[in-house]
């Protein structure tokens, strides 16, 4: 499987305030960008927390980037993976409509009444780790239903678990126009961070994008 980790950031790191709420951070041209890497993957992964701050839908916004999916014989919009330990997405999230198939990533204290609710709601769920989802296990999982381009688009705790099980093989972060600030706001990668053994990823291509930059790392 090939993961492909992409996020907007503050010029000081911010992927959002300390209320966590949605803050636009790209431009038009970068939200285009990120239009084409979902229709370029199989399936697009957020972190739960994501979900209980922005409910985003996940699906290709162009219904040309669409068409062309179903031609190449494709579903429309790529699916949608939840990294949710303990199940705490809504039963009426987005992410749940009928618009893509959806895996929910649960570790196995996920409460079973849950479970159940969320296959009711048309989620496919997949259970690995004792309190934490294992994501090097689920992911494993997902290339064996066929899913080889992931992207994920965060948040910054999802991303730091997988940064830290080495599971990462291109970032792409484009840093706009706006200081957030804020010892509360989410990062780039929280979790616990790293004290030795720092990722070294390598530079491979810089680009302006409407006010911002587009840096693209390879691990
Ligand atoms: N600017 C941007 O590009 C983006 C910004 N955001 C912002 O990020 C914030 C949400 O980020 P976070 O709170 O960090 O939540 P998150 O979206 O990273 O989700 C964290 C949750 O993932 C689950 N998880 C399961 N297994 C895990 C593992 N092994 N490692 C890590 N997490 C695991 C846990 O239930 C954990 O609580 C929101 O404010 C949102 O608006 C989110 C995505 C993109
Ligand atoms: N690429 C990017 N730039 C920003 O400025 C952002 N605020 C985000 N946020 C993430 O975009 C996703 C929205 O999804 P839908 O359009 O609703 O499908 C979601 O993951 C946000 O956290 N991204």
């Amino acid at each position: 499987m090939h993961v492909v980790v992409n996020a907007a950031m503050s010029v000081d790191g911010k992927l959002s305030s300390r209320r966590r709420e949605q803050i636009a951070i790209s431009g038009p041209e970068d939200f285009d960008r990120v239009d084409q890497l979902r229709a370029d993957s199989d399936a697009v992964m957020v972190g739960v927390g994501t979900i209980l701050a922005d409910d985003p839908s996940l699906t290709i916004d162009d219904p040309d980037r669409r068409a062309a999916r179903t031609d190449r014989g494709e579903p429309e919009n790529p699916a949608r993976v939840v990294a949710d330990s303990r199940i705490r997405t809504p039963p009426d999230a987005t992410v749940l409509d009928d618009r893509a198939q959806t895996y929910l990533l649960v570790s196995e204290a996920a409460p079973p009444d849950f479970v159940e609710e969320m296959e009711d709601a048309g989620a496919y769920v997949i259970a690995a780790g004792q309190d934490r989802v294992d994501l090097t296990t689920t992911l494993a999982k997902l290339e064996g239903d066929g899913i080889d381009q992931l992207m994920v688009e965060g948040g910054g705790e999802l991303i730091f678990g997988l940064l830290e099980e080495a599971l990462v093989d291109d970032l792409f972060v484009y840093i706009g126009p706006k200081v957030i600030g804020g010892r509360d706001a989410p990062t780039l990668a929280d979790g616990d961070g790293f004290i030795e053994d720092f990722p070294e990823p390598e530079l491979a291509d810089v680009d302006r994008v409407d006010d911002g930059v587009v840096l693209h790392w390879t691990f």
